[in-house]
Parts: C-alpha cells; sequence; structure tokens
C-alpha cells in the first residue's frame, strides 16, 4: 500500500520549520521528508522528530550556494571538495535523524561548460559518495528536475538517472522519481511506474500536482489511478519505498492552511492506521 511522507520544506509553510513535526503528525502522517535542514541544530530538530513520533524518509545534501543560483555541487568540475564536505555535512544529520535516504542534486551547468564534462565529474562524485553511503548505512538517490523550474539543471530523464545508477552499480545509489517533474518532461507516467519500480533502481517517489505544484488532487494529473498503480505495481514487484508530498499548498493560514488541501490523502492515512 502506498506509504506518504509530508515535505516540510514545502507543506506546513505557515508554521515555523521546528513546528511542522508536530503539525504533520497531527494530520495523520507517520513520515516526513524536507530538503535543506542544516541552519538548525541537528539535535533539536531530532527531538522534533522523536516528539512527533515520525520517521524521516528523506533529506537532501547541503546544494552549495542557493541564494546564488546553485542548485547541487555533484555534477561541476572544479568543486570536489565543496562537494565531498556537503556529503560529510548531509552523513551527520542523517545519522541524528537515522534517515535512510539523502538526495544529492546534480546542479546547473555553469557557462561555458562541457557538458561531458559535467557528466564524468557527476559520476565521478557519485561513485565516491555510494561509497561514503555504504560505511555509513544510507542510500543515495538523484533526482530529475524538469528544466522549467529549474533551467539548466542537469538531470532531467528518467532514463538518463537510471543509466547513471546501473553504470555506478551501487546498492546505495538510487533513482528520485518525482512524478511532477516528469510529468512535464515526459509524461506517460503509467507505463514509466510499470517499467520502473520492477527494476529496482527507483528509491523513493515524490508527487505534486501539475502544473502548479499544489495538491496532487489538483491539476492535469490523475494520482488517484497513479497510486491504484503503484499499490498494484508494488505488490508484485516488492517495492516497499515512500511518496513524498512535496508540493506548495494551496490554502494559507488564514484559510485553513495545509491541513485543509489534506483530502487527497485521507483515504490512505486510514488505511495504514
Ligand atoms: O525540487 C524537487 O523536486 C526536489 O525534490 C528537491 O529536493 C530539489 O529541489
Ligand atoms: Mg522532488
Amino acid at each position: 500500500m502506498p506509504r506518504f511522507a509530508a515535505n516540510l520544506s514545502m507543506m506546513y509553510a505557515e508554521h515555523a520549520f521546528p513546528d511542522r513535526f508536530a503539525a504533520a503528525a497531527r494530520d495523520g502522517f507517520q513520515a516526513v521528508e524536507f530538503m535543506f535542514p542544516y541552519d538548525w541544530q541537528k539535535d533539536a530538530l531530532a527531538t522534533r522528530l522523536q516528539d512527533a513520533g515520525l520517521l524521516n524518509v528523506l533529506m537532501n545534501a547541503p546544494p552549495g550556494d542557493w541564494l546564488a543560483g546553485e542548485r547541487g555541487l555533484a555534477a561541476l568540475p572544479g568543486r570536489q571538495d565543496a562537494f565531498r564536505s556537503s556529503i560529510d555535512a548531509a552523513l551527520s544529520y542523517a545519522d541524528a535523524f537515522a534517515c535512510p535516504r539523502i538526495h544529492v542534486m546534480a546542479g546547473v551547468a555553469p557557462e561555458g561548460v562541457d557538458r561531458a564534462l559535467c557528466l564524468d565529474t557527476y559520476k565521478e562524485n557519485l561513485s565516491w559518495a555510494a561509497d561514503q553511503a555504504r560505511t555509513a548505512g544510507r542510500t543515495l538517490l538523484i533526482e530529475p528536475i524538469n528544466t522549467r523550474d529549474m533551467p539548466g539543471y542537469l538531470l532531467n530523464r528518467q532514463a538518463d538517472a537510471h543509466a547513471i545508477v546501473s553504470d555506478i552499480d551501487s546498492p546505495h545509489l538510487r533513482v528520485q522519481m518525482d512524478l511532477y517533474h516528469c510529468q512535464i518532461m515526459e509524461g506517460d507516467l503509467t507505463t514509466k511506474l510499470r517499467a520502473l519500480l520492477p527494476t529496482g533502481r527507483v528509491g523513493h517517489l515524490q508527487i505534486a500536482g501539475v502544473p502548479d505544484r499544489h495538491e496532487p488532487d489538483q491539476g492535469e494529473v490523475n494520482y488517484a489511478h497513479l497510486f491504484d498503480v503503484i499499490d498494484t505495481v508494488s505488490a508484485q514487484c516488492g517495492w516497499d519505498g515512500w511518496i513524498g508530498a512535496e508540493y506548495r499548498p494551496r490554502y494559507g493560514a488564514e484559510t485553513g492552511g495545509t491541513t485543509r488541501g489534506l483530502g487527497w490523502v485521507q483515504p490512505w492515512l486510514k488505511r495504514g492506521s
């Protein structure tokens, strides 16, 4: 049965970040994910996680200088030292949260730098990082991201991510398949889920309505259908990952907040309880 995690970087934005853990638990979530916890003390956040009785199923490695436009370091030639430090930091936070998965962002191609060189750097860095993850007992994820939201991002298509994971061939490197990005870049979601979940290379799923990245019951994708597909395929192939709800809620604090838009997940949270 699909298991859903609330993405605390996007959901519950009506609360301060540390208060989002309790808010998600009150709404019935048993797991959360978030992008960048590095502005907070890891022990303080670990306490929030434990007090709320939640699992942390995914977090991101530091992405470089976000405000300056960086979107990950893994594929950036000349930034290997910064990349290695980012993995060290991520593994240390993941340890505090007992978080099994870490999303490692590729980066935006620097002006004038050859894509082939970026790809070589990416594979070399991921190979090294997957080895660190093995020692730490974690799994790293790479995620194809759509080029409208992130122009120049170096990984955009599911097939490219699967080729890299196959190439590096480590059980500690998997694909984060975000159906929002996949719909924008490629579509054909049902067929892709049926083909890709059984490969064992998909470590995590994420969802959001398309095109506005609101609740999954908004927009052009029929997620009720896709949840049934995931349910059926998982039962057949044994896929047992989580689905991160990575969307920006339509309702602000004054109109009901994140909780008001959770109708899409209620049937599934009830079935799991
Ligand atoms: O944007 C997404 O989609 C993500 O999953 C983030 O981790 C990266 O921005
Ligand atoms: Mg995502």
